[in-house]
């Protein structure tokens, strides 16, 4: 994008630099449509929120629409982008116009570089902010009427400059009178007369931009040329191109190529140029090459651009001669400026949009070219900040190929980011939003100011034009009319006193006299005037010399000035990032207060769950223990009981002992014939003691197994809450165990 004065680019002669400017412009929702994902929070910050819910004036939150992948993944979380400038719903086309593109035509007419590209989604308003409608302008219409609005009286006679078919221009060197020349037709380009305007759009009725740029260098004269190109599936079209007398005119036009020119700029080769005279004409062409820019049905716009559009203007501008009437024919002192408004094509999802065979080729390429658009800004912009040298991908699509000149060359460069707030286009939104990013962190080198009238007196147009206005006859015209007077009368005297002739003789010597007398005071006045004239000039170029000298000093000062003003400007643009970042940070810092106020709550409920559940334990704790002290007091007696139970049954089984051993011993004792009947006695007695003892050991061996132990046991077990019935087996363990081992062994099947 470098500014190609003299023909060649001042390309490594780095200057200053500025970042890419990025808008953002909001269209307003469809009519049938109510939900709403983008807000604009203030005039540089737009929320993006998945969950917005817009109705009337009021909005409301509510669930993401279904298949958004950021309800799929369940990250969608409120996002801040911050921007130049954010043009709301209601922002109209002159706002966005004067705010954007008016300071960048301006510099166009300075002779300086200028990019505006529109990126968006699909149906987001692009084609609409770049293009607009007869009835609502848009940006481009409006720079073409400023551009004529400002320099249309300066224009330089048609075919002065010719496009030289390697992206410079040549000087025509058949001299033409500047004032009647503008008035001739041009003779390969229609003027903008309304018979010829019939030619090119007859039924043209649009509102027009009046705004005009007040200082445009009137000493220098113009010429504007206009190409439009638009890159379709990765192939470069001219849509200004007359199809050829070709029989099948059907055929489809022939894609062009990129070339580099001296100056390394990129350039569409053998592509349209044309001279026009006038915003009109411009906007024919233009109208005329939109009619062959692919569009096509999508289901989200009836009318969606297939292929990427760029509508060049180019000024070529070179300074008046001293005399103010012809041009100074020098290359090197002929600027030529650029403006480019590139409408990009949509990015789209292919299923939201329905797309199949051509559609869905189409949107391939155009995505793939976008996305070759961010790597190379990526790079770009990891480049300049860390001083890398990573190669960009500039060659990997036609539409970066093209670019290149202008991220690499000199100029500015503003991007419009157009945003659809339709809920449904949350998730292609943040990804536009990402590359808005991107693009803001890339530089572009600032054009220096051009110099071409450098040592030329300013105001030779006006001087020109007033020696013109007051008709000022050339000194041959003067001769003409102070003559002497006729010629000599007859004079031959037929006599002496022949009164009349003497008569006429002595008048005509009379005039002749008065007339010598007026020609000798016009020779002087004129002397006078030439003396005066020399005096004047002498005058004038004292008065160059000083003004030259003061200009250099204005132009010092003035590059002084614009280098504190550079500097005050980045200083700003750094408080400001530095400002956004604060914001954000601080937006951050209270998102992470309100989180930890959140956890330090969550943790004082824990803790307080905690100490519940220490209470509850320690509760139940106490239950257990009384329980088991309970359980062994029973156990205690029962074993007391089962002591003195086994005692009586020893004592009884000592009796029973005791009482054989009697009977025995009295059985001994006794006489013979007693000792039969005794012996009869003894022995019922033994089986009556016998069968005693075995009563008594069967009831034994039944109370081994006491049930009401049992019931005991699983009574403090259920009383410890947690086996409800206890296995048989156990409880036969347990009462198998000594009783200094059962508080242990409770303990443990508890
Ligand atoms: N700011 C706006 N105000 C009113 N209408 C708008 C606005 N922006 C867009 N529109 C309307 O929305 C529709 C789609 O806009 P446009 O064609 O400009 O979208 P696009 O981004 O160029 O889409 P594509 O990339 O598919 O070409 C058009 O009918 C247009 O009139």
């Amino acid at each position: 994008m470098s500014l190609r004065a003299n023909g060649k680019t001042p390309k490594k002669a780095r200057n200053e630099q500025d970042p890419i400017e990025v808008y953002c412009r909001i269209r307003p929702l469809p009519k049938d449509r109510t939900q709403s994902c983008a807000q604009a929070v203030s005039q540089t910050e737009v929320r993006l929120i998945p969950t917005q819910y817009h109705c009337g004036n009021k909005y409301f939150y509510d669930i993401l629409p279904q298949g958004c992948n950021a309800a799929k993944m369940n990250h969608a979380t409120e996002t801040s982008h911050f921007f130049e400038h954010v043009f709301d719903r209601g922002a109209n086309q002159p706002d966005v116009f004067n705010r954007i593109a008016l300071p960048l035509v301006e510099n166009f007419i300075h002779g300086k570089n200028g990019l505006i590209f529109a990126y968006g989604i699909t149906c987001s308003g692009k084609t609409f902010t770049m293009n607009g409608t007869s009835s609502d302008i848009g940006i481009l219409p409006r720079c073409l009427d400023v551009i004529f609005n400002s320099i249309g009286s300066f224009m330089a006679p048609q075919s002065t400059f010719i496009p030289d078919k390697v992206n410079s221009f040549e000087i025509c060197n058949i001299k033409q009178d500047r004032k009647s020349a503008n008035e001739k037709k041009p003779s390969s380009i229609r003027v903008n007369t309304l018979k010829n305007q019939a030619d090119f759009g007859r039924d043209i009725k649009r509102i027009y931009d009046d705004t005009k740029i007040t200082n445009a260098d009137e000493d220098n004269v113009y010429s504007v040329f206009v190409s439009l190109v638009e890159i379709y599936n990765n192939y470069v079209y001219d849509l200004l191109e007359e199809p050829s007398n070709d029989i099948n005119k059907s055929k489809l036009p022939n894609s062009k190529i990129l070339r580099e020119d001296l100056n390394h700029n990129m350039f569409v080769s053998n592509c349209t140029e044309v001279e026009v005279r006038s915003a009109d004409e411009a906007y024919a062409l233009l109208l005329k090459g939109q009619q062959r820019r692919r569009v096509a049905y999508t289901r989200l716009n009836h009318e969606s651009s297939r292929s990427h559009s760029i509508f060049n203007i180019r000024l070529v501008q070179a300074p008046l001669d001293v005399t103010g009437l012809d041009l100074i024919r020098d290359k090197n002192r002929m600027a030529v400026s650029q403006l480019s408004l590139v409408d990009l094509a949509g990015s789209e999802r292919t299923i939201r949009t329905n797309s199949d065979g051509d559609r869905l080729r189409e949107a391939g390429n155009i995505n793939s070219s976008l996305m070759v658009l961010r790597k190379c800004m990526e790079i770009l912009r990891d480049n300049q900040a860390k001083g890398s040298y990573t190669m960009v991908p500039y060659r990997d699509s036609k539409l970066t190929h093209l670019f290149k000149s202008f991220f690499e060359g000199e100029g500015k460069a503003r991007l419009i980011v157009c945003l659809n707030p339709l809920a449904d286009d949350y998730d292609e939104s943040i990804h536009v939003m990402k590359f808005a990013e991107v693009t803001k962190e890339v530089v572009v080198t600032r054009a220096k100011e051009i110099d071409i009238a450098e040592g030329l007196m300013p105001g030779r147009r006006k001087v020109a034009d007033a020696v013109a206005e007051r008709g000022f006859t050339d000194e041959s015209g003067d001769e003409i009319a102070l003559t002497l007077g006729p010629p000599f009368p007859n004079y031959l005297l037929s006599s002496a006193d022949d009164e009349k002739i003497l008569s006429i003789l002595m008048k005509f010597l009379k005039d002749r006299f008065t007339n010598r007398q007026l020609l000798n005071n016009e020779r002087k006045r004129k002397r006078n005037v030439k003396l005066r004239q020399q005096l004047f000039r002498n005058e004038l170029i004292r008065v160059e010399g000083e003004y030259n000298a003061m200009s250099k000093n204005l132009n010092e000062f003035k590059a002084e000035v614009s280098n504190k003003d550079r500097e005050v400007q980045s200083l700003e643009r750094k408080l400001k990032n530095a400002s956004e970042k604060i914001e954000l940070l601080q937006k951050n810092i209270e998102g992470f207060e309100t989180s930890n106020r959140e956890l330090e709550l969550q943790l004082i409920e824990h803790r307080r769950m905690v100490e519940d559940e220490k209470q509850e334990r320690t509760k139940l704790k106490e239950a257990i223990r009384g329980a088991v002290f309970q359980e062994r007091d029973k156990w205690e007696r029962e074993c007391d009981k089962r002591v003195k139970a086994s005692q009586l049954q020893m004592k009884s089984k000592l009796w029973e002992t005791d009482e054989k051993l009697r009977l025995l011993k009295e059985i001994v004792e006794s006489t013979p014939t007693k000792r039969k009947s005794v012996g009869v006695n003894v022995l019922s007695s033994i089986d009556k003691l016998e069968e005693k003892e075995r009563k008594r050991k069967s009831s034994e061996s039944s109370a081994d197994v006491d049930e009401n132990s049992i019931s005991i046991t699983r009574k403090s077990v259920r009383l410890a809450g947690r086996t409800p019935v206890m296995k048989s087996n156990v409880y036969h363990k347990m009462l198998s165990r000594p009783r200094h081992e059962l508080k242990f062994y409770e303990c443990s099947v508890i």
